[in-house]
């Protein structure tokens, strides 16, 4: 099974029983998951472990890329009853005033970051899909896709690697077939790819040139009157040579959830700054020898490069306070 290795056999191995198996979530509806096993596909409930767990923490509920343990019940029944540790994840915080974390998928070896060329979305937008890239762990790469829509892909690339320090940026076209072969590269016969991105900026497109078939409906087939719950939809799928993608549902709300060090690396160039500064604690608002300051006066750091750091830290910080308050308001209630 693709991704399967000693450190997810070491964590199942405790549990191995005679009617329990190891498998991998491909997809999650509605509290039932498909899961892809030994011994083929499988769809499996939450069992009672799982949902006490999911009770306390919403981010312990089952979700595309999970290794888990389903056991069979003497009437058929499959159940999750564990999920095994995650290696990477990616989470986002649900819409809302709730403040929970949401994971989108797990497991993942690289988060393909999708962006579609035309039209290039904010440029803010990107560097807050890359903080949840980076956090998540894993390896993010920048797919710029629908390079076939315009002419200036290259010199559009070479504006988006500014904002992304050391990650990978890659043209790509589910029409032409441009840069599928340096994605497939990366898989390299048996990584797990993530794409994360707002919804229509060809996730599933992208998916499918990987595969080489149609295995997603993407928007002209949802829309053809069928409506857009279609359900072969899966979300893992496994690629001809090794190797797995991960199509996650469209984003449309961005909330950060955790994302200190998915901010420091996504804003690498900000923190190099920062840690030039005169003092330690230098707010970089006038304090003398504030080198973030004077990158932002010589232009070598653009004004809204910086505001896009200041809002999504800000973002973070508020986020962990309202968990914070939460966890104790709980923890009261417990007595
Ligand atoms: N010209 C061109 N159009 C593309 C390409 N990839 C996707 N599209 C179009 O963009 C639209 C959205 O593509 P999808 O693959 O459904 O986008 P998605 O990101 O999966 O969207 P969600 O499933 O809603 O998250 C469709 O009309 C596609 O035909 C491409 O490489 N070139
Ligand atoms: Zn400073």
């Amino acid at each position: 099974m693709i991704g399967y290795d000693a450190a997810t056999a070491a964590s199942f191995a405790p549990w191995d029983a005679a009617d329990a198996a190891v498998g991998r979530v491909v997809r999650v509806d509605r509290g039932v998951a498909s899961v892809l096993t030994e011994q083929g596909p499988v769809r499996a409930s939450w069992g009672a472990p799982v949902l006490q767990r999911v009770a306390h923490d919403p981010t312990e509920a089952p979700c595309a890329g999970d290794w888990c343990v389903v056991r069979t019940w003497p009437d058929h029944r499959v159940t999750v009853e564990h999920v095994l540790p995650r290696r990477t994840a990616v989470v986002r915080s649900t819409a809302g005033k709730a403040a929970e974390g949401q994971v989108v998928c797990a497991n993942v070896d690289l988060v393909g970051v999708v962006v579609a060329l035309h039209p290039l979305p904010a440029e803010s937008r990107i560097e807050r899909l890359l903080a949840m890239a980076w956090q998540s762990g894993a390896r993010p790469v920048l797919l710029l896709t629908k390079a076939d829509l315009v002419a200036d892909g290259d010199e559009v690339a070479d504006d988006v690697r500014r904002l992304a320090p050391d990650v990978e940026v890659i043209q790509v076209s589910s029409r032409t077939g441009l840069g599928l072969d340096r994605v497939r590269e990366l898989v390299d016969g048996h990584a797990t790819l993530a794409l994360v991105g707002t919804s229509g900026h060809g996730k599933s497109s992208l998916t499918n040139a990987l595969v080489g078939a149609e295995v997603l409906p993407t928007r002209e087939i949802r829309d053809d009157g069928r409506g857009r719950h279609t359900s072969v939809r899966r979300e893992l799928v496994l690629l001809p040579g090794g190797g797995a993608v991960i199509d996650t549902p469209g984003l449309r709300s961005l909330g950060m959830f955790e994302a200190e060090e998915g901010i420091a690396h996504t804003f690498a160039d900000i923190d190099a700054l920062a840690a030039r500064c005169r003092f330690d604690d230098c707010a970089h608002r006038s304090e003398p020898g504030c080198q973030v300051l004077a990158a932002l006066a010589d232009g070598t750091l653009p004004q809204r490069r910086w505001e896009s750091y200041v809002q999504l830290t800000k973002e973070t910080a508020a986020m962990a306070a309202r968990r914070h308050v939460r966890r104790q308001r709980k923890r009261k209630d417990r007595g």
